[in-house]
């Protein structure tokens, strides 16, 4: 059994299916990515995952627990991190305050600004935030308002906010999406450092580049189904993937 288990999930947007009987299983420790082409599905299912939207039907389950019905904090609290395609930080607040509120939350449970003004006294939060700037090489910028990063730092930054939380699993929506190759190969270099310590992700990315450095499995939706899943070098070769997604163009 797979630390996420997805089975028989569809989803429909009024005569729309955006989802049709998707099933998937990620293994803890890998990293699964989801790949197909525009309109495939593929946020529609992660935002399955953390409970912004439910299915019609199908289940969903993160360690042995379903996820269904779960608010998007509770499902934060089990252990499940996103990171958006559009940076999620508060941009008024330097980067340690960033920080500080997700490690916060993860110690009370609480996701709160007004955190940050009670958390001047808290050493423990602080160091660990400090730390976990440091950790993504972003010791130097703690005190940078967060609005001022560059593209790539913003980034880097929301996954210091979704690390602090120490998450099992987490779910990239398109992490490159936007940035530069300079800024895409530093990004796959520190994705590949996280994975390393064994936390699973789960990346959609339309970047075939990235997909190929990180994923150890892919599996590619079309129409809202899954058509092809199996080792990278597999899906490189796979004839229907190329059809579906490229329109017979090589990856
Ligand atoms: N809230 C919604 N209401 C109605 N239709 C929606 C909604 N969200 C998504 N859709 C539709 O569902 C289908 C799947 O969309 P989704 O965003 O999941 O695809 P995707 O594979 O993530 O695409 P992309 O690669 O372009 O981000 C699309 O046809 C989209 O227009």
């Amino acid at each position: 059994m797979g630390i996420l288990e997805v089975q028989n999930v569809n989803k429909r947007f009024g005569g729309l299916k955006a989802l049709h009987e998707v099933n998937l299983t990620v293994e803890e420790g890998t990293v699964h990515a989801i790949i197909g082409p525009n309109g495939a599905g593929k946020s529609t299912l992660l935002n399955c995952f953390v409970g912004r939207l439910k299915p019609d039907t199908g289940s969903v389950v993160f360690n042995g627990t379903s996820l269904l019905g779960l608010k998007p904090h509770e499902i934060n609290q089990a252990g499940v991190s996103r990171v958006f395609q559009t940076p999620e930080i508060f941009g008024n607040l330097s980067c340690f305050e960033n920080v500080m509120i997700p490690a916060f939350a993860r110690r009370d449970g609480s996701f709160t600004l007004n955190a940050v003004s009670r958390l001047s006294g808290e050493r423990s939060i602080q160091e660990k935030a400090m730390h976990m700037l440091e950790d993504l090489n972003m010791g130097d910028k703690a005190g940078v308002q967060a609005d001022q990063l560059s593209r790539g730092d913003k980034r880097r930054l929301e996954l210091a906010m979704c690390l602090v939380q120490e998450p099992k699993l987490l779910l990239l929506d398109e992490p490159t999406a936007g940035m530069s190759r300079g800024d895409t190969n530093t990004t796959v270099e520190l994705l590949r450092t996280i994975a390393s310590r064994g936390i699973t992700m789960v990346v959609i990315e339309h970047d075939m580049h990235v997909v190929f450095s990180l994923a150890q499995k892919i599996t590619v939706l079309a129409q809202g189904t899954p058509i092809a899943e199996g080792l990278p070098q597999d899906i490189k070769g796979d004839p229907r993937v190329q059809e579906a997604y490229l329109g017979g163009a090589h990856l």
